[in-house]
């Protein structure tokens, strides 16, 4: 295992006296594909935006030597921490290159945008072929299908070099072979990064995850292996009572092996 682990401490997080997040310890490493689950309103979203800088937290969020927490939201960025948020927010009409130009700060003036370019930037091109986006260079982001405009936001993010990736909710209106391919893609950037991954998809979770947080209201109610989770009687309680018989049943299934990641 190579690179600084994110080492969540005691988080908290309140909204005028509501808590949201209360006390949350979790920690992802390099190498693993890192899932925090948990019913709706559990706190998963807020736990990456306090570590994003959106919202303003309590306790330690510490990358490496660097405690995140109380740093401005720019200069989390350039630590190397990327997220991206349940809507895929990419520019619709501009090109997946020109979106990917963006994100690598490689700023073209509108002239130039429109030459003929020479060649593309090796970080991008990179990017694309780990997204399998490659084919997509000069498709206008809009009229990507769904699960190509989440790969785009991750190619956004690889671009950048992110140390660490938060994904809310990545697979979310996905079709079966895009979950697979995203699955898939998932356990090849974790080789070398940190990947946690805020899903409600419980099939998804089952299959791709190395490691699991479950939050319940604001508080951590399991950690483990998927199969230390599922077979948890809290998690399957809180499953129970609020998540229904489908959930359950997903929750109940012996998860398949890990493929190994290729380094
Ligand atoms: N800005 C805010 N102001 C007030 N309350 C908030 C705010 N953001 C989140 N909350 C509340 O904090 C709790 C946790 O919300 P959060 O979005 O983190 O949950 P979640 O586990 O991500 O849920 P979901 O799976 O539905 O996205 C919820 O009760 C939510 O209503």
């Amino acid at each position: 295992m190579t690179g600084a682990s994110l080492v969540v401490t005691d988080l908290r997080v309140e909204f005028s006296g509501f808590v949201a997040v209360g006390g949350v310890s979790f920690d992802a490493h390099p190498g693993e594909v890192r899932f925090l689950i948990g019913p709706n309103g559990a706190g998963k979203t807020t736990c990456i935006d306090a570590v994003t800088g959106l919202t303003k937290g309590t306790g330690s969020a510490r990358l490496g030597d660097e405690e995140l927490l109380g740093k401005q939201v720019h200069k989390i960025v350039r630590l190397g921490v990327g997220r991206t948020f349940q809507t895929a927010s990419v520019f619709d009409e501009l090109t997946v290159l020109q979106n990917l130009d963006i994100a690598a700060g490689l700023r073209r003036s509108p002239v130039s945008l429109l030459r003929a370019r020479r060649g593309v930037d090796p970080s991008i091109e990179q990017a694309l072929e780990e997204t399998g986006l490659a084919g997509e260079l000069a498709t206008p982001a809009g009229i990507l299908s769904h699960g190509q405009k989440q790969w785009l936001e991750i190619a956004m993010l690889l671009v950048q070099d992110a140390k660490v990736l938060l994904l809310d909710e990545p697979v979310a209106g996905m079709s079966h072979d895009e979950r697979t391919a995203t699955g898939e893609l998932l356990q090849r950037i974790a080789a070398k990064r940190i990947v946690l991954v805020v899903e409600h998809d419980m099939d998804f979770m089952r299959r791709f995850a190395t490691r699991v947080t479950v939050l319940h209201q604001g508080q951590v109610l399991s950690q483990g292996t998927v199969a230390e989770v599922q077979a948890d009687p809290q998690v399957q309680e809180v499953y129970l009572g609020t998540a229904g018989a489908a959930t359950t049943a997903a929750m109940a299934v012996v998860p398949e092996p890990l493929k190994p990641t290729e380094d």
